[in-house]
């Protein structure tokens, strides 16, 4: 494993002034998220998950510190398609097809679309949205248009994938189907993965690690390693050591 290759993020800090106080989003935050690793980030509102993202994604610029994405800058990686993210809402948009959805990001990089049909022909199966490649997001339940976010995430076959709350507006049972989804998905695309997610189950069941942040300052305040092998199966959910650990973050979230 190499970090060079997968996230590095080194002793950042950001600090944002609004209406006259100064609220420190990040406070020397480090984390390294090693080539092909699964990181999950957790904490209450405010403690800087987005501001961390945003930092990851190249759409702001740390005060102090250093983010390296596969070694390079973020803004570098994300314009060699390196870097694939999939939010919450889906973003999807409403007037393109699935499969104009999730060809978006190779005419934002300029891509010709046509060395791209088998990839998105694969994307499409992998996903599990045969069939839907000509439908539009309105016509799709929010489970299956958060599954074309991934792909179109993935359309670029990024080394890096973050996931922000992806299944954040899911009922429970939809998001643990789709939790077992991700995993498949993640497990055969090799992508190094960040996801951002207030489920502590979610975390658990998808990630080698989770990484607890605590806000004001914004900031790392545990990072605890989860034992499952993959793939992991449902029942887990039910597991004692599955438990302990979900009690083990819920107690870590609460500052203890
Ligand atoms: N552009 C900005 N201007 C002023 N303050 C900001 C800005 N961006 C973030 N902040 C502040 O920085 C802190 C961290 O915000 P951030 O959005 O990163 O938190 P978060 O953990 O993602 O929260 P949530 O879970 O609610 O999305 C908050 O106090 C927020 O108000």
């Amino acid at each position: 494993m190499n970090a060079e290759h997968g996230i590095t993020i080194n002793q950042v800090s950001r600090s944002f002034t609004g209406r006259g106080t100064l609220v420190q989003a990040l406070s020397d935050v480090s984390l390294d998220c090693p080539e092909g690793s699964f990181t999950a980030l957790i904490g209450p509102s405010g403690c800087g998950k987005s501001t961390l993202l945003r930092l990851a994604l190249g759409l702001d610029a740390p005060d102090s510190g250093q983010v390296l994405i596969s070694g390079m800058t973020p803004q570098a990686a994300a314009k060699s398609g390196k870097t694939g993210v999939a939010f919450q809402d889906a973003a999807l948009m409403p007037w393109r097809t699935v499969e104009d959805n999730i060809l978006l990001p190779l005419d934002v990089l300029g891509r010709k679309r046509s060395a791209y049909h088998d990839e998105v022909a694969k994307l499409v199966k992998l996903v599990g949205l045969d069939g839907f490649e000509k439908a539009l997001p309105g016509e799709l339940s929010g489970g299956m248009r958060q599954r074309a976010a991934i792909a179109r995430a993935l359309v670029t076959r990024p080394e890096i994938l973050f996931l922000d709350e992806p299944f954040g507006a899911l009922d429970q049972i939809l998001r643990r189907q789709m939790n077992v989804e991700l995993q498949r998905i993640w497990m055969e695309s090799n992508a190094t993965t960040l996801l951002v997610t207030h489920g502590i189950d979610e975390a658990i069941f998808l990630a080698d690690r989770v990484v607890v942040m605590q806000s004001k300052p914004g900031r790392i305040s545990r990072i605890i390693d989860v034992p499952f092998d993959r793939p992991r199966t449902p029942d887990l959910f039910a597991h004692p050591t599955f438990h302990a650990l979900e009690k083990e973050i819920a107690e870590a979230l609460d500052g203890h």
